[in-house]
């Protein structure tokens, strides 16, 4: 009776050599797993001669073929072949190749298996095993399976795009690049066009010009600024192509499918380390060479029915907006510009007036004090975005979103800083970030609104991001999940909101002095919101999130354990 299955792939299983050590290696395209471990050494073996042993390794090697399943009780070493980063001939060194006294042969029959190494934190490393096999024949059979297993890796890019900012950070992207990225790219197979920028926005202007389908993903060499700049122009690029008029707030934006990969060489890389779990450039590339996807919520920002700026690590406003501004004075600083700037804008403790008004965002199935972090296939996340597909679905409202409008909260106060945060922002600085468990793809952001409080307090606070304390657990902190808000600054609902100069209005507020209150620190009128490190002058602003808008070559933070990764500081 014949059956319905398809037959079930080979296994290839032989004794090859490796590092002058016999070894089982074993491929099973059923599981895709490629294992080894070394057989243990035959008493009385000259283990300097190899090459005697041979012919008794040929005839084991043959029988073996296709016959058994790996079974590696103990000691070996198992690699998914999702896994692996490249497979090649082997290139044998003279010293080790004369060493191994194999002059005799014209060739030698090596394989080279590079594959990803977990180190602690999150690091990964590209480690590589030479296999020796005893004739032509079996070094090609071995070849020609292992290329045949990665071929069938198909979500991993073949042709990249890639930008350089040779600027960011401490200035040394062109390095980090040609380093420790391009041999490894080249490595796996991956074709690249590189473009080392030469002014502010080369990228995203760029975006808009090339052919983009050529291509398998684009990757920026820089921070948070250059993501930020490859991230406008892909979304503007589809918009375009797809006549959404990104101006209309409540326009149902099309989603980007071209995936983007972070090198990490910024001053926060925040992006690449909320979604990556480390700020590491080989960690990032083996990443884009396995295609790893994570799609992640974008939230768009706009003043009236103007588009200003995509966001999607923190839309701050306050604290982090005048660090921001103090920091963009001190940019020469490289990456010190911040801890300077955070260090003035704590001393000078402005808080800031205004009304917040927000919907929330029902659907999710997480909160911001859950404590329930995003992880690699998030199941919250997957929840989410498909409730939200669902209910757009029913809502069957074309290519305008529309909300419910019975749902607003509005909350009027003097704010330390309002942050809107559509992931963790973790980063070197606070491993947990602002909102430890917010996530990067449920649609939803997380707004935190630190009221008017004293120094102290304001102190207690912040330094809570650096340890495992929750830094909401304060009288003066609230939080919430939201799909949308509207912030206005108090002097601006005093002005003609009818106003047609959008871009005077932030500039106009900014530099006025506070005269009701002399001696409360509102000395400043208006802040400047931080959008993703970018300034923007508006400060009435409304923002909406767009669930998984875009795709990035990350898989999230996989076995996230806080408590490893950050070192539990006093309580304040
Ligand atoms: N060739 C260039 N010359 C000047 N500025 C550039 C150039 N290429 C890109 N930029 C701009 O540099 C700014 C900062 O870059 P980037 O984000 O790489 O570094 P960073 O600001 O030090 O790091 P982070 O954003 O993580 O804090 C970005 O806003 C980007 O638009
Ligand atoms: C006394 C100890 C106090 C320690 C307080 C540490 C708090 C650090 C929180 C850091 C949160 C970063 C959020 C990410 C923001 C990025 O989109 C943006 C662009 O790269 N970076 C900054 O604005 C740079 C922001 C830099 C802030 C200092
Ligand atoms: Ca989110």
């Amino acid at each position: 009776m014949e059956s319905d299955h398809p037959p079930l792939p080979t296994v290839l299983c032989s004794v090859l050599s490796m590092k002058r050590q016999s070894c089982e290696v074993t491929l099973d395209p059923g599981r895709s797993l490629l294992s080894w471990r070394e057989l243990r050494p035959r008493r009385g073996r000259d283990r300097s001669r190899p090459g005697i042993c041979l012919t008794r390794m040929l005839h084991r090697a043959r029988g073996l073929v296709n016959s058994c399943t790996p079974q590696f009780p103990s000691g070996g070493v198992t690699v998914p072949v999702a896994e692996i980063v490249s497979v090649g001939e082997a290139e044998i060194d003279e010293k080790y190749y004369n060493s191994m006294k194999w002059q005799h042969m014209c060739k030698p029959h090596a394989f080279t298996v590079r594959y990803v190494q977990r180190k602690r934190k999150h690091r990964w490393r590209c480690k590589e095993v030479t296999f020796w096999c005893s004739d032509e024949q079996l070094f090609y059979q071995w070849l020609q399976a292992l290329h045949d297993i990665l071929e069938q890796q198909t979500h991993r890019p073949k042709r990249l795009l890639v930008y350089i900012n040779p600027y960011g950070g401490k200035k040394r992207g062109k390095q980090i690049y040609e380093n420790k990225v391009a041999p490894l790219f080249s490595a796996a197979g991956i074709c690249t066009d590189v473009i080392v920028t030469e002014y502010a926005n080369h990228a995203r202007d760029n975006l808009y010009e090339v052919n983009v389908e050529k291509y398998d993903g684009v990757v920026c060499v820089g921070g948070d600024g250059m993501f930020s700049e490859v991230l406008h122009g892909l979304i503007g690029r589809v918009q375009k192509d797809s006549d959404v008029d990104h101006n209309n707030p409540n326009a149902q934006l099309s989603r980007c499918n071209i995936r983007i990969g972070i090198i990490p060489a910024g001053s926060t890389d925040c992006v690449c380390y909320a979604t990556i779990g480390i700020n590491d450039p080989e960690t990032s590339a083996l990443h884009i060479i396995l295609g790893d996807c994570q799609p992640l919520d974008v939230c768009s920002v706009h003043h009236k029915r103007t588009f200003l700026k995509y966001s999607v690590s923190l839309l701050g406003y306050g604290f982090y907006g005048d660090v921001l501004k103090y920091s963009e004075k001190n940019r020469w600083l490289g990456p010190a510009r911040y801890d300077v700037s955070g260090f003035k804008t704590f001393l000078t403790h402005h808080c800031y007036e205004g009304s917040v008004s927000f919907q929330p965002a029902k659907w999710v199935l997480g909160s911001p004090r859950d404590q329930i972090i995003c992880t690699s296939r998030c199941y919250i996340c997957r929840q989410s975005s498909k409730q939200l597909e669902e209910q757009q679905k029913t809502q069957a409202c074309g290519s305008e979103h529309r909300d419910q409008d019975d749902d607003w909260t509005t909350i009027k106060g003097k704010f330390m800083a309002i942050n809107a945060v559509s992931m963790s922002c973790a980063c070197p600085r606070s491993p947990k970030g602002l909102s430890p468990a917010a996530h990067l793809g449920d649609g939803s952001a997380d707004l935190i609104l630190v009221r008017k409080c004293s120094r102290l307090d304001f102190l207690r606070h912040l330094i809570r991001h650096t340890s495992n304390k929750d830094q909401f657990d304060f009288p003066f902190v609230e939080v919430y999940r939201v799909k949308n808000f509207q912030f206005t600054p108090k002097h601006f609902e005093d002005e003609d909101t009818e106003s047609t100069d959008i871009g005077s209005i932030g500039k106009k507020n900014f530099p006025q002095i506070c005269t009701d209150h002399p001696s409360c620190g509102c000395n400043h009128v208006n802040s400047i919101w931080n959008c993703d490190g970018e300034t923007v002058d508006q400060t009435a602003i409304e923002m909406r999130v767009h669930c998984q808008l875009i795709k990035l070559f990350a898989r999230g933070i996989e076995n996230a354990k806080l408590e490893d990764d950050v070192n539990p500081s006093k309580v304040l």
